[in-house]
């Protein structure tokens, strides 16, 4: 297992959140993280990249305890893109792609030789080469979060943290974004754990679908077994119809009107 969560518990102050999740990510897996807003999905994330703390259970990647990790060292075995990232003044693409290199640099925080072409490869991966020499605060919200998707790539890492990485993309660059990191996945063996609102993308673009709800998993197996009319109305509060996709065979949505969220998935 690359990423696995045990019993993982946290809360913010005077919020519960997670109530103990359990979750295995095996090398090269595809996993999207599903569920309503304020569920949790970014908070696990955050936890399995090591910027939060559970206050019970463990998460670990590549068998170290994340926790326990320094902040360089958890940034070398996983890249996170944030749901969403300050504004950074005055840089260009490449100068924000480059940073994703933070993780890789020496001690003294110096780059080094194969930074550039590291860099450039992720920037080449997204498709966003023209831009590098752009300033990041005149690019639009879409292309914007393709270049975070790059500076995430940047890292090099064998596992992607990816929150909601179809953010204010267009259609069509959500296809391509979501292919792109299968394709990805693919061809150098990453391991993917990504938030997505839209299950019929989740069915479409990962093996597994996990759905969290009341604090822990409520849900968790491939899309053809998980997506189905219960797993819209328990875990998303939707109530709709699930086909099949004709000539990809994958779970297709419906949905259709919103509906009190129930306790349990099958109810
Ligand atoms: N820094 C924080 N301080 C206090 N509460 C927080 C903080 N960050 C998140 N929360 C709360 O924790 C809960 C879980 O938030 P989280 O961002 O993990 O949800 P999410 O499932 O990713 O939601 P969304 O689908 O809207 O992105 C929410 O109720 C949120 O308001």
């Amino acid at each position: 297992m690359v990423v696995r969560v045990e019993d993982v518990h946290f809360g913010y102050p005077g919020r519960e959140v997670l109530r103990g999740v359990e979750l295995a990510v095996r090398d090269g897996e595809s996993v999207a993280l599903v569920g309503l807003n304020g569920c949790g999905k970014s908070t696990l994330l955050r936890l399995c990249a090591g910027l939060l703390r559970p206050s019970r259970g463990r998460i670990r990647l590549d068998g170290d305890d994340v926790a326990r990790l320094a902040r360089r060292d958890a940034a070398r075995k996983a890249a996170l893109l944030h749901q969403s990232a300050s504004p950074v003044a005055g840089m260009t693409v490449r100068q924000l792609v480059c940073q994703g290199r933070y993780a890789a640099r020496g001690p003294l925080g110096m780059l080094r030789g194969g930074d550039d072409a590291v860099t450039a490869r992720a920037m080449a991966d997204v498709g966003v080469t023209g831009w590098a020499d752009r300033p990041v605060a005149a690019l639009s919200g879409g292309e914007r979060q393709r270049v975070r998707l790059a500076m995430a790539l940047a890292q090099d890492t064998r596992v992607l943290l990816l929150d909601e990485p179809t953010t204010y993309l267009d259609l069509r660059h959500q296809l391509d974004v979501l292919a792109t990191v299968d394709r990805l996945r693919r061809e150098r063996g990453l391991t993917v754990l990504m938030v997505l609102h839209d299950l019929g993308q989740a069915a479409r673009f990962a093996g597994r679908i996990v759905a969290l709800k009341g604090g822990v998993v409520a849900a968790d197996g491939p899309p053809r077994e998980v997506v189905t009319p219960q797993l819209l109305a328990g875990a998303l509060g939707v109530a709709g119809r699930v086909g099949t996709d004709p000539e990809g065979g994958w779970p297709v949505c419906y949905p259709d009107h919103p509906v009190p969220i129930t306790e349990g998935i099958a109810e």
